[in-house]
């Protein structure tokens, strides 16, 4: 549904971006498009270099684009000025990175009540959301006395104690052995099934991408194809699919 009351979460409308490096440009984005529903868990693969993490950051409104719109919740967000993006982003968009970036100095509680306290949110969800992600007795724990799957997991209820529109994952398990990674999938999951929590997560791994509704495959920075994923999570099958894709993609 994207009428004015209900508006997409997400949509990613023939964006591109370019840098340059060594006085040549490099188009990371080309004319990229990408629309996510409410509720929807959505992976974005491709190779080292195919754009995967300059989108999710257009998406965070981290990276302005060249041309196109980045449309968050209705909200065009290159319409904002820098000082209105960052309010904006921190009360519809959620961030979680590979290296998790949680404050050393702060406990668990405090790195996750950062944010609200910030915009001044009431922060007595908090110990739910801890009891949620399953760490609330390490709410007291600095992160350094905290193993990385639950940094992890406190980096994500601090994405979430503002109730955003989206959650942005880049590489979220890129940091975490691979059972501990499979945990902070089955959690993610959970929250879209659950709660209808709506994800754009970035990924190389057919079993990370497994657990998203549909998998999209960006090419040298443009959306090569699309695929939903199987039902019952089977990480060969991803990986077949998307071989496939890769393989046909360059003929
Ligand atoms: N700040 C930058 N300056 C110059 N070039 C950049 C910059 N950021 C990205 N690029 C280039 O844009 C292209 C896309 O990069 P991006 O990091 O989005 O790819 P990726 O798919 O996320 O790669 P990886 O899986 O290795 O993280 C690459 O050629 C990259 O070198």
């Amino acid at each position: 549904m994207n009428d004015s009351a209900h508006p997409l979460p997400l949509i990613v409308d023939n964006v591109s971006r370019a840098f340059s490096r060594g006085g040549s440009p490099v188009e990371a984005l080309r004319e990229v498009n990408l629309e996510v529903k409410y509720g929807e868990f959505i992976a974005i693969m491709g190779a080292s270099g195919s754009g995967k993490s300059t989108l999710l950051h257009a998406a965070a409104g981290l990276t302005r684009v060249d041309a196109g719109r980045i449309v968050i919740s209705g909200q065009d967000i290159s319409e904002l000025s820098d000082s209105r993006l960052t309010k904006f982003r921190r009360k519809h968009l959620g961030i979680v990175f590979q290296s998790f970036n949680l404050i050393p100095t702060l406990s668990a509680e405090d790195n996750v009540r950062l944010p609200s306290s910030l915009d001044e949110h009431q922060d007595d969800q908090v110990d739910a959301l801890l009891d949620r992600l399953g760490i609330l007795d390490r709410r007291k724990h600095m992160p350094g006395a905290m193993s990385g799957g639950e940094q992890q997991r406190v980096a994500i209820a601090r994405a979430l104690v503002c109730q955003p529109d989206l959650l942005l994952a880049d590489e979220p398990t890129g940091s975490l052995d691979s059972v501990t990674g499979q945990e902070i999938c089955k959690l993610l999951r959970q929250l879209c099934d659950e709660e209808q929590r709506t994800i754009l997560l970035v990924t190389h791994e057919p079993n990370v991408a497994m657990w998203a509704d549909r998998i999209v495959v960006l090419r040298d920075g443009t959306n090569l194809s699309e695929f939903k994923t199987p039902d019952r999570h089977d990480p060969l099958e991803v990986a077949h699919q998307y071989q496939s894709l890769l393989t046909v993609g360059s003929c």
